[in-house]
């Protein structure tokens, strides 16, 4: 037989495999269908009132059966990009979800299944069972190219010989301009990230990895891999993912939804305490304070330094008798109580003892003060020695009386934790006996005080949630509400259960009971557990997930670990790039105190992202940072050479426009950055009015944007042109990290606009052309 060209190869593999994929997508429809006839069955069944059972009931099917429409409506785009062949000439399709077809035969397998995995993990030198891998592109529902691995020549059959075709699919992934959004991976996961995405889900896995080596990316696949393969144990306590920043956040919002999956909540630390929104920035020498352990010290100092005894005996006057004079009620009489200097310091120990949180003590403090102002009355009144009863109501009565409420009060102030950290820190009155408990030295003190009315940080919100701890709930009126909680649930479980046996759904275990009567908890809206979990401080995952983990400060992570009492978590990283001045400088000084001897390392060594030539400037950085860190190897040579220009003197407004100007035309529909030194950011944006330059999250969206360093971490684009790397250099004691950042965003293209001369190290000229 005469061997076709190779264009025709292509054309008739391309028609093979249109045929299966046009099959595929329309099993697709048909999961589509049945799963909005289903839920429009939900709904039609009763008007929007009904009875609460019947309500009930349509929550929990409808939900089940919008989850299901929202995860096929998102794998559309790419739904089947993989094949393989094994050596018994059988063939699986590989997608983005797993599809029957009418005889429930599989016509797609899920990449999470594990009959999937070969497609990850075989190379050349390890095929495992397979002959050829297939990655399959296609552009909405029509396959336009294909490429193809070969394993093993010799057992591919000889018309599958005739149509193999393609280079290396991941190479055309890379090449692919960036449009803002971080896309999926699913059809080229490399071998060494599969090995993380698949790691066992219990304890806490750190995925360290230069930049560019696939570590956001990958942790995001993990969470998917892990919601699949651990769906029982993870969709009631969710998945959280923590990102540096908001823009981060929308830059992989895409990810997950694109995998078919919803159900993760996407935070930053600065938004992990409901209610708080930290708007502004710590310097480096306020954050470093704020994040250091000592301030659990402070904090718990902080809470009992506002649990007071009075210099001497504690004196209240109270209103004895009114009359009511002109329709107005008049104070005749008022006597003076008093509880003696040692048995209010005996109250505050005794309170102080049951080691409760401040807000529940307070009641043991209270009662035990009014007890001896209750005594004293008596006592002044020439009463009768009072029994349980007499007290009870004589207790009652005081509390009543505001002057007694106030002086209580004031010794033991009920407290929300916004108050106590913000008194904390504007007060030198509060915070200098607070802060001899750290012990903080004199300017560490200086750094944390500031001006009443100044807005949160992202350093505040651990202070915020280690008061929490402390001050737990508010007063009675916040534990009736808890009792009535239970209450109400202990109703909702027992409905609930009633309900899953009518509906049949408890034979499924589609639902647990209290998952149903989670939903149903806040007024019966029907919440995902993303919602519930987002709303709660104290809810507990089921996983977390911690990206760009080098920057979160010591108490940052005690923080996220109350939010993990299971320990299973992954921590995604790179040392060499910690730019916050209270970030690590170790995973073990992070992690040892909660998972000491119980945590296992992954290592990702190759970039993805960085050209060879961009990286080798970016090398000589990290060995003036790191010197004992390995940079990650470019799994790709550039196309064009980094360059690097002096600009004189004031000649920036002159250099910079035009200069974006031509690299926005040189990368086409690809996206740019100007990375800038901390203190130049306003100056240089301005010269730049058509791009993107707040923190908006959807800077991303503009085809150029103006980004500090920090802003820019964990994102890439096509272009970066960073200003005056020398006062990056020298900006902060972590200049060199930032340097090294802001060197390895590029994924094509890299000019450094320098206005004094490089620094030769670590900035070596040869490596730029000009
Ligand atoms: N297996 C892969 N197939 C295709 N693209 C990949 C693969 N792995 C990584 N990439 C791409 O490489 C780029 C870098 O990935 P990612 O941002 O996850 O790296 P990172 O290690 O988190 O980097 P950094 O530390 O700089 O934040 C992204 O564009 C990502 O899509």
């Amino acid at each position: 037989m005469t061997p076709r060209k190779p264009s025709s190869a292509r054309a008739e593999a391309l028609r093979i495999e249109q045929h299966y994929v046009s099959m595929v997508y329309d099993r697709l429809d048909a999961a589509r269908e049945r799963a909005a006839s289903a839920l429009r069955a939900e709904h039609g069944r009763g008007g929007p009132g009904g009875t609460h059972q019947a309500r009930l009931e349509r929550d929990v099917s409808s939900a089940e059966h919008a989850r299901r429409v929202a995860q096929l409506a998102g794998v559309e785009r790419g739904l089947c990009f993989g094949r393989v062949d094994d050596g018994d000439g059988e063939t699986y399709y590989i997608g983005r979800t797993g599809l029957r077809d009418a005889g429930n035969e599989l016509v797609l397998i899920d990449w999470r299944a594990p009959a999937a995995r070969p497609f990850y993990t075989a190379t050349p030198s390890d095929p495992g069972p397979l002959v050829r891998r297939r990655h399959l592109h296609t552009r909405g529902r029509t396959v336009v190219d294909l490429d193809d691995e070969v394993f093993d020549l010799a057992r591919i059959s000889e018309p599958d010989r005739r149509t193999l075709v393609g280079e290396a699919a991941l190479m055309a992934a890379l090449r692919r301009g960036r449009t803002g959004r971080m896309g999926d991976v699913v059809a080229t996961i490399q071998a060494e990230q599969d090995q993380v995405i698949r790691s066992g889900l219990g304890g806490a896995l750190v995925v360290q990895g230069g930049p560019g080596t696939g570590k956001t990316v990958a942790a995001l696949h993990r969470a998917a891999y892990l919601l699949y393969a651990h769906r029982d144990t993870l969709a009631r306590r969710g998945v959280l993912v923590i990102g540096p920043n908001a823009v981060f956040l929308r830059y992989i919002g895409q990810v997950l939804p694109s995998l078919g999956e919803t159900d993760v909540v996407l935070t930053t630390v600065g938004e992990m305490y409901p209610g708080v929104r930290a708007t502004a920035a710590d310097p480096p020498e306020t954050a470093v304070v704020k994040g250091d352990p000592r301030m659990t010290d402070v904090v718990a100092a902080a809470v009992r330094g506002r649990q007071r005894v009075p210099d001497g005996d504690l004196e209240v006057l109270i209103d004895l008798r009114t009359s009511i004079r002109g329709g107005v009620e008049v104070v005749v009489e008022r006597m003076a109580l008093g509880v003696d200097h040692a048995a209010c310091v005996r109250a505050r120990d005794r309170a102080r003892a049951v080691r409760g949180p401040h807000n529940v003590a307070r009641k043991l403090f209270a009662d035990t003060m009014l007890t001896a102002l209750a005594r004293d009355e008596a006592r002044r009144l020439d009463l009768p020695p009072l029994d349980a009863e007499d007290l009870r109501y004589a207790r009652a009565a005081l509390w009543a009386q505001p002057s007694v409420r106030r002086a209580l009060d004031e010794l033991w102030p009920p407290l929300t934790p916004e108050r106590l950290i913000a008194d904390l820190l504007t007060d030198p009155a509060l915070l200098y006996p607070a802060a001899a408990s750290g012990p903080l030295r004199e300017e560490e003190i200086q750094a944390l005080l500031r001006p009443p009315g100044a807005p949160w940080t992202p350093g505040d919100v651990p202070l915020l949630d280690e008061a929490a701890e402390l001050l737990g709930e508010d007063d009675a009126a916040g534990r009736a509400a808890a009792r009535d909680a239970v209450r109400a649930r202990r109703e909702a479980e027992l409905y609930a259960g009633e309900v899953l046996t009518i509906t049949g759904v408890a034979e499924t275990t589609l639902v647990e009971v209290d998952e149903l009567a989670d939903r149903n908890a806040y007024d019966g809206e029907a919440l995902t557990t993303a919602d519930r979990a987002a709303r709660d401080r104290r809810w507990s995952y089921g996983h977390v997930i911690v990206d760009e983990a080098q920057e979160l400060s010591a108490m940052a992570w005690r923080m996220v670990m109350r939010r993990i009492p299971a320990r299973s978590l992954t921590v995604v990283g790179d040392i060499a790039q910690t730019g916050s001045a209270a970030g690590a400088r170790s995973w073990g000084e992070m992690l040892d105190p909660y998972v000491k001897g119980r945590w296992r390392e992954a290592r990702l060594l190759v970039n993805y992202r960085t050209p060879a030539q961009i990286m080798a400037v970016a090398t000589d950085v990290l060995r003036s940072v790191a010197p004992a860190e390995e940079p990650p190897i470019s799994v790709r040579d550039g196309a064009a050479p980094p360059r690097a220009l002096r600009v004189p003197g004031a000649g920036l407004p002159s250099v910079l426009p035009p200069l974006v100007e031509a690299e926005l035309t040189a990368i086409g529909d690809g996206r740019l950055a100007v990375l800038t030194p901390d203190a130049r950011h306003r100056e240089i944006a301005v010269l730049l009015p058509g791009a993107a330059s707040t923190l908006s999250p959807d800077a991303l969206d503009s085809p150029a944007v103006v980004l500090t360093v920090t802003q820019a971490k964990g994102l890439e684009f096509d272009s970066v042109i960073v200003v005056a790397p020398e006062q990056i250099l020298t900006q902060s004691p972590k200049g060199p990290q930032d340097l090294y950042v802001a060197l390895t965003r590029p994924t094509q293209r890299l000019t450094v606009l320098h206005e004094t001369p490089l620094p030769p190290h670590p900035l070596s000229p040869e490596h730029f052309t000009d």
